[in-house]
């Protein structure tokens, strides 16, 4: 079997499907790594089939920002000129009235990494997988050092699959190796990832272990030198797919939305509709079909605790990112304090 590269292989290389924009004539099709200000670093395919590290100039008429992720064309002047439409995006709240900053484009696959040393922490599951979702990006829980464990794992993914439902559990290890050749069929050709999850969960060892071929990539861009930092943050994977490591992404808060976590909290989401009142907000309110389970142990209380701290936070951000939500609160507070003031006297 010959292994020469056509540009369209070696685009399959950088994560690229037919379902995403081909090439116009005179242009060449590329994709972002990290952008700076008026530049990004991009990785392009040569009429060759080699992958080129390039540090364009963003045309001043581009209508939107190229993050990591997107697909770009580079004009005859290595510009890029076009931007084309995104598929999933990674996104994080802004500072207060910026909305919604988007961090990477065109993710397939958002990696939850977890470990079980020390054991299972439901919590953490059930806060990075509604953040996953978030991201309109397929999660897949990987819960790391399963080597730390008695059974591999076993036990400890029975209980997460029952945290974050619809979501594949693979225990993990690097030691061992368990895990590695189903987490390596996730990632497979035309399939781009990030990872999520906390310091020392393991994901450097994860992304060495699974790691092929990313320093094959030609790296001497138009001007000249070896761009590592490129190579580093855009890993070529040797089960064909491509892992962006980007930095602010591996612990990132997301600014996740309520349907997101009805996506984690099935069983709570089930029970609501069974609640006296339709806007029942499971505190203490009258006929409360979730609370009543919690009482009888049918829903984990701790479940509910964090269910009732993921939507306090949700409101919270939305309250800094919309102005007139947070003057309205702040209107409220006015008039609660000054009744209080009333009743003082
Ligand atoms: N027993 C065991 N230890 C592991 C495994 N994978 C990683 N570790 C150890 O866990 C520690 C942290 O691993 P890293 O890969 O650096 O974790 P990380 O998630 O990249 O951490 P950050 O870079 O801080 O985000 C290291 O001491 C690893 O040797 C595993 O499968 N089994
Ligand atoms: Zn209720």
């Amino acid at each position: 079997m010959t292994d020469t590269l056509t540009p369209t292989s070696a685009l399959t290389h950088l994560g690229w499907t037919d379902g995403d924009p081909h090439p116009a004539t005179g242009t060449a099709l590329a994709r972002v790594v990290v952008h700076h200000g008026t530049r990004c670093e991009v990785l392009a395919a040569a009429s060759d089939g080699t992958l080129t590290a390039h540090t364009a100039d963003i045309a001043p008429t581009l209508p939107v920002t190229p993050v990591a992720g997107d697909w770009v064309e580079l004009g005859p002047d290595g510009r890029v000129v076009t931007v084309a439409a995104r598929r999933a995006i990674l996104t994080r709240a802004g500072s207060a009235g910026q909305g919604r900053q988007v961090l990477a484009a065109n993710i397939d696959t958002v990696l939850i990494v977890v470990p079980l040393a020390g054991g299972l922490n439901a919590t953490m599951v059930e806060r990075l997988s509604v953040m996953a979702w978030d991201s309109g990006a397929q999660p897949a829980l990987v819960l790391s050092k399963s080597d730390t464990t008695h059974d591999g794992g076993a036990r400890d993914a029975a209980a997460a699959e029952l945290l974050s439902p619809g979501i594949p559990v693979l225990p993990v290890s690097v030691r061992t190796g368990e895990g590695l050749d189903t987490l390596r069929a996730h990632l497979g050709p035309g399939t781009t990832t990030v990872m999520l999850g906390p310091s020392g969960a393991g994901k450097t060892s994860l992304l060495n272990a699974l790691e092929g071929t990313s320093e094959a990539v030609a790296s001497t861009g138009r001007s000249g030198g070896r761009h590592t930092t490129t190579t580093r943050r855009l890993h070529l994977l040797a089960s064909g797919g491509v892992l962006l490591d980007i930095p602010g992404i591996r612990s990132l808060e997301v600014a996740a939305g309520r349907s997101a976590v009805d996506d984690v909290f099935t069983d709570i989401a089930a029970l609501a509709p069974y609640c006296r009142y339709t806007d029942c907000g499971h505190d203490g309110d009258l006929g409360c079909a979730v609370e009543e389970a919690a009482r009888t142990g049918t829903l984990p209380a701790a479940r509910l605790a964090t269910w009732h701290k993921l939507q306090g936070e949700i409101a919270y951000r939305r309250r800094r990112e919309d102005p007139a939500e947070m003057a309205d609160t702040r209107r409220q507070w006015k008039a609660v304090s000054k009744q209080a003031r009333r009743n003082r006297r």
